[in-house]
């Protein structure tokens, strides 16, 4: 058995590895900590977890949380993430971070959208946590960074593309809508039911959403040069699920039936990544309660462009079923292993 920690288990993301968690056969989670939670029980501050975890949340003490788990996922804002996440690998852990800390290759990029950052010789050693980019990576990994949510649904989605240089890059734009989840638990006015449960709106527009420069990041890489990108999020009525639609132009003709033939090859025995059949288009409520991502395809024939579609759950492929899933692949597990669950029927 695998015993492993779950820092921030009252969030959102941590209360979703909890309920994942439970469910994987080699794992034992033998610590859940929480900031003003601590000391009452985890049935009590979650129901959904009545007679399913007997423990009580504590107080995050980094030496006693490394002291009783191999491997900590903590899923604590960012800045508090590297304020703890050396001390677990100075005493031998291994750690999954869901947060931002751990997620740029460089810290000026971090310190531009960010912060300075506080832990740069381990951000070196980082491996970024998308499987279907870095598999053989994380596998060795002492400590991942998790992807951030919308990143992870607009990466996988034009994965392909870049790969086959089928789009000029620096035609992307990216429009995302997610749950009301996506902004954590902690109590925020304009998150409050009367704010966002009858409205619909854009927010960070203008290029300064955060996402923006992990998404770089990695299709950067996966073009072999720097890209930029447009991004605008947006806040949905919903609890969970992020929508991704990404236009880009084409560099040539191809029809929507290439396409999808193109994305079934590129993501053939994924575990994770469905790629839907042409005419086809995903929606959040196909994906919630899973790690599935779906992708659409579809061709502007007017304007040349090609329109993805992509959906996920925020808090599973996008945070804590994404998390299981590079820790399936650190400890040699079945890389699906606790995140067979099919979605959720509407
Ligand atoms: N929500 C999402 O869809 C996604 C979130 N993420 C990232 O994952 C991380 C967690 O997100 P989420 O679960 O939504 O966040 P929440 O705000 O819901 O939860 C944060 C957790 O961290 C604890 N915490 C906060 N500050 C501290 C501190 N200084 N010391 C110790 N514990 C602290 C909180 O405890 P308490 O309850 O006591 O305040 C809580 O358990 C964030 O970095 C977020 O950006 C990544 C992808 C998707
Ligand atoms: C709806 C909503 O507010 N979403 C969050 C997503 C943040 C998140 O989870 O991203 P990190 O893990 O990179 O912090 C936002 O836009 O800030």
């Amino acid at each position: 058995m695998l015993n492993v920690a779950v820092v921030g288990a009252s969030g959102y993301t941590g209360v979703e590895l909890l309920r994942l968690l439970y469910c994987h056969p080699e794992v034992a989670v033998t610590c859940i900590t929480s900031e003003q939670s601590a000391g009452r029980p985890v049935a009590v501050v979650f129901p959904t977890l009545r007679n399913r975890y007997a423990q009580v949340l504590e107080n995050l003490e980094p030496v006693r949380v490394a002291q009783k788990a191999d491997l900590i996922f903590t899923a604590l804002p960012h800045k508090a993430a590297m304020e703890v996440v050396p001390t677990f690998l100075e005493l031998g852990k291994r750690v999954v971070d869901l947060s931002a800390d751990y997620r740029f290759n460089d810290p000026a990029v971090y310190e531009k959208w960010y912060e300075p950052h506080m832990n740069p010789e381990n951000l070196k050693e980082a491996v970024y946590g998308l499987p279907e980019i870095r598999r053989e990576k994380i596998g060795d990994a002492r400590l991942v960074g998790n992807p951030g949510c919308y990143p992870t649904s607009v990466i996988l989605g034009l994965m392909p593309l870049l790969n086959k240089r089928l789009i000029d890059p620096s035609t992307v734009i990216a429009d995302s809508k997610s749950g009301v989840s996506g902004a954590g638990r902690g109590a925020k006015v304009e998150n409050l039911y009367c704010e966002v449960n009858d409205g619909f709106k854009a927010y960070g527009v203008g290029g300064v959403h955060r996402h923006i420069p992990e998404i770089e990041q990695e299709l950067s890489l996966l073009a072999g040069k720097p890209i930029t990108i447009t991004f605008t999020p947006h806040l949905v009525p919903m609890d969970r699920g992020i929508l991704s639609t990404v236009y880009a132009r084409l560099t040539g003709t191809v029809s929507v039936a290439e396409l999808v033939k193109l994305y079934a090859e590129f993501y053939d025995g994924e575990p994770f990544v469905r790629v839907l059949p042409a005419g086809n288009v995903p929606s959040t409520a196909h994906v919630r309660g899973s790690n599935f991502c779906d992708i659409g395809l579809a061709v502007d024939g007017r304007t040349g462009r090609v329109i993805v579609v992509s959906a996920i759950d925020n808090l599973v492929k996008g945070a804590a079923g994404q998390a299981v899933q590079n820790m399936n692949i650190m400890y040699g597990f079945p890389e699906a292993m606790g995140l067979e669950g099919l979605p959720l029927f509407p």
